[in-house]
Parts: structure tokens; sequence; C-alpha cells
């Protein structure tokens, strides 16, 4: 006999868009988000029986994401994904998780003629600030914020040497290279009871976004990595350091490679070692590292 073993469902790429006006000053602040909403529960009977008396529609879903939008304020993320996955395991009493996912796209503010522009913003990049919340019944909320799509790069300041050399290797040890990475980063928050949990750690929410950003940005320029491993340790320390309320830190940093090309072959030009200038970017395949820190527990020995 087969029985289901996990099932989930609901909407995903829910895109919203909303706006805030200050009525005094003019000045309009606007958030733009995908949304993901997937519930678990009582749900069985839907996919084995076809019963859909246990189903909250897809559409529904959407619609909630919308008015939920309205009623409340859609920033930082993690209030808002716990406000709408709450509101799903308090309405239905069949639902007992709801899984929210909430990506914000950037909209910068312009500056013109060196002034903040009231209403008009660009977008600078493609890195989106992710929060992922899973609102269960009884259990409480448990949240992960990250970044991602944070794509950097230094010219210099990099190394790679001491690796396993044998019959497979071809890698030179080099003791400066480019290092480019997306970086994806996240961090988890200690469980929270319920709303008002969440609620009392509002302003920590932007400022763990901010210092994660800052460490990772500040780290990557300023060390001399010895490798994408170390300075992704160092990267989730600092953020363990910084944040007390977080559990653990994670980090998966793709290896974007830049090779030098030999081009003695014309006229004797020199673009290898130290004469390198110009190098052919990689898309693949490329390295990919991955990571995460939890914060130690206090030994239990005295
Ligand atoms: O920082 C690095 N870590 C690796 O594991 C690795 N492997 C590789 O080929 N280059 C690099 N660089």
């Amino acid at each position: 006999m087969a029985s289901i073993a996990a099932a989930r469902y609901g909407k995903d790429n829910v895109r919203v868009y909303k706006v805030e006006r200050d009525e005094k000053t003019g000045v309009q602040t606007v958030t733009e988000m995908t949304v993901t909403v997937l519930l678990e529960g009582a749900i069985d009977v839907s996919y084995t029986k076809a019963d859909n008396s246990v189903v909250v529609a897809t559409d529904s879903i959407k619609n909630t994401v919308y008015i939920k939008a309205k009623e409340n304020p859609v920033t930082p993320p993690e209030l808002f994904a716990s406000i709408l996955g709450t509101h799903f395991i308090e309405t239905y009493p069949h639902i007992t998780t709801a899984n929210v996912k909430v990506v914000t796209h950037r909209w910068t503010r312009m500056t013109i003629d060196g002034k903040p522009h009231p209403h008009s913003f660009y977008r600078d990049g493609n890195e989106t600030r992710n929060v992922e919340a899973k609102i269960t019944k009884g259990k409480g909320i448990d949240i992960r914020s990250g970044i991602v799509g944070l794509l950097v790069l230094k010219s210099t300041g990099s190394q790679f040497h001491g690796f396993v050399r044998d019959s497979y290797t071809t890698l030179p040890e080099v003791w400066d290279r480019i290092l480019s990475t997306d970086v994806d980063c996240g961090w988890s928050w200690k469980r929270f009871a319920g709303m008002n949990a969440v609620r009392a750690a509002i302003p920590k929410f932007d400022n763990a976004w901010i210092d994660a950003r800052t460490i990772t940005m500040k780290t990557f320029a300023e060390e001399n990595s010895p490798s994408v491993q170390n300075t992704m340790y160092k990267m989730c320390g600092s953020i363990l350091e910084a944040v007390p309320e977080v559990e653990n830190v994670d980090y998966s940093l793709p290896n974007k490679h830049y090779f030098e090309i030999d081009l003695s072959w014309h006229e004797g030009l020199k673009n290898t070692g130290k004469n390198a200038e110009v190098y052919a970017p990689q898309s693949g395949p490329n390295g990919l590292i991955q990571l995460t820190v939890a914060r130690s527990q206090k030994s239990s020995k005295l």
C-alpha cells in the first residue's frame, strides 16, 4: 500500500507592489515582493480521495496575500511573512503549517540634482532580500532571513594554494587571483513563540540584514582570502557575533572563475602571471562552496 509521505500546496510567484504615501512631505516609498505560500495539514484526502472540502483554493491564497498586504505593513519582510502565515493557521483549523517565502526586490530612490527624489526609483542590481518563515500551530515561528544575488568581485587579494596535488590535478597554485561570487547568505533566528515575539523583534530584522550585508562585503573586500571556504567561515562567525538572536548562518558561494589567456602566440604578447590584464570570464563549470555555522553550545562539562 502506498501512503502520502509529505504534501504541501499553495500559490507561488504572487507579485505584489505596495506604495506608502506620506501626505505631509509628499514622499512615497515603494516595496515590490514575490511571495510564495505553501500550506500543510490535514489535506491528504484532497490527493487520495479527490475530497476538495479541505482545499483552500490557491486562488484564495493569492487573494489573501493582497488583502494582508493592504491591511498590514509589508516591511520588514520577516513581519509580513509571519502575519501572513499566522493568518492561515489561525483561520483554518485543519491547516497546521504555513510556509511563506517573501522575496523583496530592490527599488532604490533616485538622487536628482543631489536630492533624494520623492517618488522615483531604480533597480540597482538583482540582489534580493529573502525571508522564509515556517509558522506551525503549537510550535511557533521559524524564520530564515537572507541575501540572494549579490554579485561581487575583487581583482586581487585572493589566493589558493596547498590543495591536494595528484594525478588528477592541473590547477596551478596561485598567490594572487581574481575572486568573484554571487552571494547567497542566510541567517536563521531562534524560534519565535508567536506574533508578539516577532513584533518585539521588528527593529532587529533590518539591523541584521544591514549587518550581514556589511560583514559580507567588508570581509570580502578587506581580507587576503586563502580560500572561499575560509572566507565564508569568517563571515559566518562575524554575523553570529553581531546578531545574538541568530542561531546559525549559512552561505552558498559559487566560485566564478576568470581564466588567464596566453597570448604569447601573437607577436610574443605577455598576458600571463604578473602581466595578465585580459581574462576570459567563465560561465561554467564553477566551484560551489556551501557552509552552515551554528552558535557553539556551551559545554555541559564544568
Ligand atoms: O577557494 C577555492 N576553494 C576551492 O575548493 C577551490 N577549488 C578550485 O579549483 N579553486 C578553488 N578555490
